[in-house]
């Protein structure tokens, strides 16, 4: 059976907060302000580039008016800022594997879109995805589950997925009704187990099974199990 995965980026299919830290250091540095340690980084990640500039502002002090300033500058640096982001071991592998099997396969992740699209391409991921969904494709970004839906309507019908390492993944499978697959060595802030989710990986190489197994129990237990 054919699904429709969809897929998180940071934290889920790359590990870019070394990457965000420094783009964001290199700001903090010209505006007189310490540096963000990778922690304090990753715990501003997963709301989109407006919302970490805005955490990033209030952690050093520096004001509300210069927010469209910032993000404009962290945007423009983010989009090509690849040297220290890391494919999360496997995770090549397995969408290769998932789409060999027919699955077709999606992103919707809160990143901008152009950064987003860079990293792909820098990784060789891009021709894996049907579809692209960036913070700021639509008017609303994850949880809304208006970005999820859309990334899953561009996909077709069939059983449907979403895999993701964070809180706003977890709500916004939820907002959606997709079950959520959570990849627990992402940026999450909480236990594992207080993410809702209807099934947890920590290896990329036990993915392909993981899907295989949901999609046969939905198979033999239509009415009892979703994808
Ligand atoms: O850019 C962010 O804040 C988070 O990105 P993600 O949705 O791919 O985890
Ligand atoms: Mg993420």
């Amino acid at each position: 059976m054919s699904a429709r995965i969809v897929f998180d980026l940071d934290g889920t299919l790359i590990d870019s907060a070394p990457d965000i830290a420094c783009v964001a250091n290199g700001l903090l540095a010209e505006e007189g302000r310490a540096p963000l340690t990778l922690p304090e980084t990753i715990g501003f990640i997963g709301e989109g580039a407006g919302v970490f500039v805005a955490r990033m502002r209030a952690a050093r002090d520096l004001p509300e008016t210069a927010q469209d300033d910032l993000l404009a500058r962290f945007v423009a640096a983010y989009e090509t800022a690849h040297d220290l982001t890391r494919l999360y071991p496997g995770a090549g592998a397995a969408l290769e594997a998932l789409g060999a099997a027919g699955h077709r396969l999606g992103l919707c992740t809160n990143k901008p879109a152009i950064p987003a699209r860079s990293v792909l391409a820098h990784f060789d991921l891009a021709r894996h995805f049907g579809v692209v969904i960036g913070g700021d494709t639509l008017a609303t970004r994850k949880p809304d589950p208006a970005p999820l839906r859309a990334a899953l309507d561009a996909l077709g019908g069939g059983p449907a997925l979403y895999v993701g390492d964070s809180e706003t993944d977890a709500a916004t499978a939820a907002a959606a009704d997709v079950p959520f697959l959570l990849f627990t060595r992402g940026y999450r802030k909480s236990a594992a187990a207080d993410l809702p989710h209807a099934a947890a990986f920590d290896d990329w190489a036990a993915l392909p099974g993981l899907v295989a197994g949901r999609l046969e129990a939905a198979r033999l237990a239509p009415r009892a199990t979703r994808a």
